[in-house]
């Protein structure tokens, strides 16, 4: 990206803040006059002393001398920290503020995107928050470098080289010469530490992401006995690290020297110009200090050239990663304008087609029809595209072929918001949020009275158990085990209380007691709705009203449970050997036995 381009982007940014900016600007304008005055205030002293001094003037002149420079001096500090302080502190405050706008704008654009945008590779995890990150603190760095560095520094050596030209066209050459050299040097040592600092930046990611996943894998290492390995690993990404951390310090020290030479060379050059001209009577005497001083403001912004260079690389390098998510308009999800006023749960699959964005296909030609108010399982091994039909009912992906009807209305019509206040899903594991219980049952609807609460708690069967802890509906529901998370996550269901409800394998993670308590909670939720449940449990499968059976992405089979067993196909094979994996005949012999001796 340019960097016109850039400011093109950030404008729409900035502009709300216009009057903050004005205000900086202004107020930087005016330190950069305010910062001349000592240079004036030092050639007007010396020229005035010297003058006193040969007129051989009593001290009592001297001195009052010295009160009038004083007094302006003094004024110009107390302007000076006045203005500083306005000019840093609207500064800081455009930083921050632009800084909120970019991170709320950019969550607010990416919750209207599609699922695929977030399980594609180059999202997933902490890849997207990272480059979400770096490019907001290297856009707010920009900001900040533009308002308090970049403009008040080179607005200062403007006037100062102005200054100078005034005073002397030749002294002004001098500086003006110097400054493409400076330029030149700054830019040569933006150029070789950028990549250092580029190195610094992975050798970092990598040593943090290299603890994350010490932690994660701890147990596999003490068991394997690898400390001495992870250690190694971690000795040799050290070792890197700290090589190239010395390297770029040394880069940096010697283009600091090679810099500081340079002024000095300048600096002396100013002071033999301007004795040159003070010896041949064209200047005062106080002409040197006024030009040396005016030369230290020309090359100090100078100084920091290479950082703000390497700073504004930066943004234009890790803004594009933010603007490619902030623009990502192909991402937005698809919405039709059909708002249902009720629905029933009628489901039609006709000749669906679908392709995964990684070229995975996953449904060939499925053609099906789900009775509303009834519950219906889908049957079929692992990966034969279960989940994928939920996840087109959904809407969270489109089908690549053919089309979904729910109550006789294209699915691609609906409005997909208003369609998900229909619809309720229930997963392996939900996602209980970082609060209380109460907080995460009333997620299902914000509105809802305690009462309501407690309400949804005891269809979910979790009310008693709520009860029995300390801090009641108040507690820590992370704190709850996977079977009671799973009935918190009903809760919120009957909270919400749609008509359609799919529930994907939602005791896959629960042990036996739990998926038996959470039984009754199933059941209730299954009533008078629509209820397409995907599960690998055998009892599950049975209490069902239909079937589908899935094979590898085409449905193949469907029906009642007896129908479908008689049938002698798919279902038939997959039944019998989830039957037999129960070892039922051991089952029914202990349980009879049981039942005899009692
Ligand atoms: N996000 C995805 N991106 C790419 N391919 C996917 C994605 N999700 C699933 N698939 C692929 O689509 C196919 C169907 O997967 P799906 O999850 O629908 O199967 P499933 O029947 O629900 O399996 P399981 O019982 O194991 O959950 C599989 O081959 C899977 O690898």
């Amino acid at each position: 990206m340019t960097l016109t381009a850039l400011f093109k982007k950030l404008r729409p940014f900035v502009r709300p803040y216009r009057v903050l900016v004005i205000l900086t600007l202004v107020l930087t304008v005016i330190g950069s006059f305010a910062a001349q005055v000592n240079a004036y205030i030092l050639r007007y002293t010396v020229d005035s002393i010297s003058e006193l001094m040969v007129a051989k003037e009593p001290l009592s002149k001297g001195f009052s001398l010295l009160t009038v420079i004083s007094s302006i001096l003094l004024g110009k500090e107390l302007l000076n920290s006045v203005v500083q302080f306005g000019q840093k502190y609207y500064g800081e405050r455009l930083r921050i503020l632009i800084a909120r706008d970019f991170s709320q704008s950019i969550v607010e654009k990416i919750l209207t995107y599609r699922l695929a945008f977030y399980t594609s590779s180059e999202n997933e995890s902490g890849k997207l928050q990272t480059r979400i990150d770096t490019g907001i603190s290297s856009l707010t760095r920009l900001v900040q470098n533009f308002f308090i560095d970049i403009f008040p520094l080179f607005a200062n050596a403007i006037v100062a080289l102005i200054a100078m030209f005034s005073a002397n066209f030749w002294v002004g050459l001098v500086s003006l010469c110097i400054v493409p050299i400076y330029f030149y040097i700054s830019q040569y040592q933006a150029n070789k530490l950028s990549g250092f600092r580029r190195k610094m930046r992975n050798y970092r990611e990598t040593k943090n992401h290299s603890i994350i996943s010490l932690i994660e894998s701890i147990t596999v290492i003490k068991s394997f006995v690898r400390e001495n390995d992870e250690a190694e690993k971690h000795r040799l990404i050290q070792l890197d690290m700290t090589n190239n951390q010395l390297e770029t310090r040394k880069t940096a020290f010697i283009f600091d020297s090679i810099k500081s030479l340079i002024e000095q060379i300048g600096v002396v050059i100013i002071i033999i110009l301007t004795a040159y001209f003070v010896l041949d009577g064209q200047m005062s005497i106080g002409a040197i200090m006024f030009h040396v001083m005016l030369f230290g403001n020309i090359s100090a912004p100078i100084r920091q050239l290479h950082r703000i260079y390497d700073e504004v690389n930066d943004a234009l390098i890790y803004s594009e990663g933010f603007f490619d998510i902030l623009e990502s308009e192909h991402q937005i999800e698809n919405s039709g304008k059909y708002i249902p006023a009720q629905m029933k749960g009628k489901i039609e699959l006709k000749n669906v087609d679908f392709v995964y964005p990684n070229g995975n296909q996953a449904l060939f030609n499925v053609s099906m029809t789900i009775p509303p108010d009834e519950t219906t399982a889908l049957v079929g091994l692992s990966g034969a595209g279960k989940s994928t039909i939920v996840n087109l009912l959904d809407k969270f992906y489109e089908p690549t072929r053919g089309q979904i009807f729910i109550d006789g209305v294209d699915l691609a019509d609906y409005d997909t918001t208003e369609l998900r206040k229909h619809i309720g899903l229930v997963l392996q594991k939900n996602h209980i949020f970082k609060g209380t219980i109460a907080e995460n049952i009333r997620y299902g609807r914000p509105d809802a009275t305690d009462e309501e609460v407690i309400d949804a708690a005891k269809k979910a069967y979790i009310h008693d158990q709520v009860m029995l802890l300390s801090e009641g509906y108040e507690s820590d529901a992370r704190s709850l085990s996977g079977g009671q998370q799973q009935r918190i996550a009903i809760a919120r269901l009957f909270l919400k209380n749609p008509p359609i409800i799919f529930l994907d394998e939602p005791t896959a993670s629960l042990d036996a007691i739990a998926t038996e308590q959470i039984k009754k909670s199933l059941d209730a939720i299954k009533e008078n709705r629509t209820v397409i449940i995907i599960s690998h449990s055998i009892s599950q499968i049975i209490d069902a009203n239909n079937i589908v059976v899935l094979e590898q992405g085409r449905a193949v089979e469907s029906g009642h449970h007896e129908a479908l067993f008689d049938q002698k196909g798919r279902y038939y094979e997959i039944f019998t050997a989830m039957a037999n994996s129960l070892n039922i005949d051991k089952i029914t012999k202990t349980l009879d036995h049981e039942e005899e001796t009692e």
